[in-house]
């Protein structure tokens, strides 16, 4: 018997996204759920040689950072059956081979009354990851973000996608983090279109 003959339509497991998988998780799931994971919060902190920058010009992509007092919204995704092999297989390439990503268990509290929590795997880059940029001001990731662009696209859409995901799916939620990067690259664009009119077909 090979391992995925015991996946039946009853095993399911679920996987949480809190960057690019919020709004692009391209593998096909059973049901998502909007929710967060405690004692992680989400930083523009990992460099990014491959779908959002290049080796000369690392793109600035989102990990966890432990932090008790923080929590992270985001997605859970639910795969069953042949769904989870086939996931597995493709988050492997995007998110461990080429983004340099680590898998852990998390803990996924589900948005919603009296939703039971869920084991769900996440994928982070820790800081030993040779490609890892960490802390950085607002100014400095937004800066670099608006000039990064890699084999996936530009690493401002990276960036404005999750802003768009947060203020549609979670707008409870002040990711300061987040929306002060975002604001920072937004206020650059007018000088980069300035000098490269071609980013205007971005
Ligand atoms: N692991 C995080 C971040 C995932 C992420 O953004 N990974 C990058 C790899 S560096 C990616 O898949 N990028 C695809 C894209 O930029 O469209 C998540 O759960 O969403």
């Amino acid at each position: 018997m090979k391992p995925q003959d015991i996946l039946t339509e009853k095993t399911s497991l679920w996987i949480f996204g809190y960057g690019s998988l919020v709004w692009k998780p391209d593998f096909e799931f059973r049901r998502s759920k909007v929710g967060y994971i405690q004692g992680y919060k989400r930083r523009f902190w990992h460099g990014d040689n491959f779908h959002r920058g290049n080796d000369e010009m690392l793109g600035r992509v989102v990990t966890l950072v432990e932090d008790d007092d923080e929590c992270t919204w985001g997605v859970a995704y639910e795969v069953t059956g042949a769904q989870i092999e086939e996931s597995l297989k493709y988050l492997n390439v995007r998110e461990a081979v080429r983004g340099g990503y680590i898998t852990k268990a998390v803990e996924f509290i589900p948005r919603g009354d009296g939703e039971a929590p869920l084991l769900a795997l996440v994928y982070i880059a820790t800081a030993d990851n040779p490609i890892y940029l960490g802390p950085a001001s607002c100014e400095e990731i937004a800066a670099q973000i608006a000039v990064s662009h890699g084999k996936t696209g530009h690493n401002i859409e990276y960036l404005l996608r999750l802003a768009d995901f947060m203020r549609a799916c979670c707008p409870e939620v002040a990711d300061n983090h987040l929306f002060s990067i975002e604001a920072s690259a937004l206020a650059l664009v007018p000088y980069l279109l300035a000098s490269n009119p071609a980013l205007s077909t971005l």
